[in-house]
């Protein structure tokens, strides 16, 4: 039986601009997208029988048709039935080190690894681009954790544009373990608070995310300035989560107060945030401080590092 394993990291957003609604209840937006380290395991191994089967560690995670990584390979099945009536369904087993509901885009890399493995199991030969483009009818960070690396994402954030890998950047990553935050919740309740200023005309739309593009926080990935990505970190989503999650401004306050931070931001929708750290062993440092001062066991910390990868086949 053919088996692959593969790696499926996880996303920080170091820019997050919300700048228009869209005829289709999403949101226009642009952001700056960052792989890391901190990864899942994604096995998949081709079944005797046509079933599509997944198995995880993780109790939150729930193992049916809603899970993504399911949809993932039910949407191979549709799109290909062909090589579904060929080769047969496929047992997918995911070992889930990422938090789980955290803005880290967990279920995006897994369902993103799928696809990849997928098209390898079945000899599909598909491209880049075009296992992109399945990704953004999964969810709106699945062509991101496809390409992964750094990229700018426009559109509801599947139009991508890659830009130079950073390396050598670490992050300390925090959240609480049963604190969960909906991405539909807080875009819908950005939408209520300051949906009167959205752009409204498409080519406004596009000047603004032409701007993004030539903006500050690009000049400094492509110069690798890490202090000057560090001060121009952004996310419109904190504007309603912070008020409304007083633990994730705690966690945002004290990553701020300790010495070695560059910058710190939640990540994408929530609740997990990260501080930019110049070293490992700042990191490390950082690390340590922030759990001398919140000794509470639900709260997960780790260390990653910038990664210029998105999905990996390891075996
Ligand atoms: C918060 C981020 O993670 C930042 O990278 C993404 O914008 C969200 O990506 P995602 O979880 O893959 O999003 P999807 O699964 O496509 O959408 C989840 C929900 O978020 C809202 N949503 C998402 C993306 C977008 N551009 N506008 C939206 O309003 C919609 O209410 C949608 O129902
Ligand atoms: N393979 C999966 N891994 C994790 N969660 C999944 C998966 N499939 C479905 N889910 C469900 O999706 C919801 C969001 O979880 P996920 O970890 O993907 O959030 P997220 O990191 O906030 O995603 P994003 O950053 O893309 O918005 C949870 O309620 C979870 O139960």
């Amino acid at each position: 039986m053919r088996s692959y394993t593969l790696i499926a990291p996880a996303k920080i957003n170091l820019y997050l601009e919300i700048i228009g609604d869209r005829a289709d209840g999403y949101h226009e937006l642009a952001m700056i997208l960052q792989s890391i380290s901190l990864a899942d395991q994604i096995d998949l191994r081709a079944a005797s029988t046509q079933a599509i089967r997944v198995h995880c560690d993780h109790p939150q995670v729930l193992t049916d048709k809603s899970n993504l990584a399911y949809r993932a390979a039910e949407l191979m099945a549709a799109e290909f039935p062909d090589a579904y009536a060929k080769y047969g369904g496929v047992d997918i087993t995911i070992t889930k080190r990422i938090p789980v509901a955290a803005g880290l885009a967990g279920g995006s890399t897994n369902a993103a690894a799928v696809l990849v493995g997928i098209d390898l199991l079945w000899n599909l030969g598909l491209t880049q681009s075009e296992l992109e483009e399945l990704g953004a009818i999964l969810g709106s960070d699945v062509p991101f954790c496809v390409a992964g690396g750094t990229a700018i994402a426009t559109g509801r954030g599947e139009q991508l544009s890659t830009l130079a890998g950073l390396n050598n950047i670490y992050i300390v990553l925090a959240k609480y373990r049963s604190l969960e935050v909906s991405t539909a919740w807080a875009y819908k309740t950005y939408r209520a608070s300051f949906g009167s200023s959205y752009i409204k005309d498409k080519a406004s739309l596009t000047a603004r995310a032409e701007a993004v593009h030539s903006g500050g926080m690009v000049k400094a990935i492509l110069h690798q300035d890490v202090k000057e990505i560090a001060e121009r970190l952004h996310n419109d989503l904190e504007k309603v989560v912070l008020p409304a999650y007083p633990q994730v401004l705690q966690l945002r306050e004290i990553f701020a107060s300790q010495e070695n931070v560059l910058g710190t931001m939640m990540s994408g929708s929530g609740p997990s945030v990260f501080a930019l750290c110049e070293s490992k062993q700042q990191a490390e440092k950082v690390q340590q401080g922030v759990r001398e001062a919140i000794p509470d066991e639900d709260l997960e910390l780790f260390v990653a590092e910038f990664v210029t990868h998105g999905i990996k086949i390891a075996s």
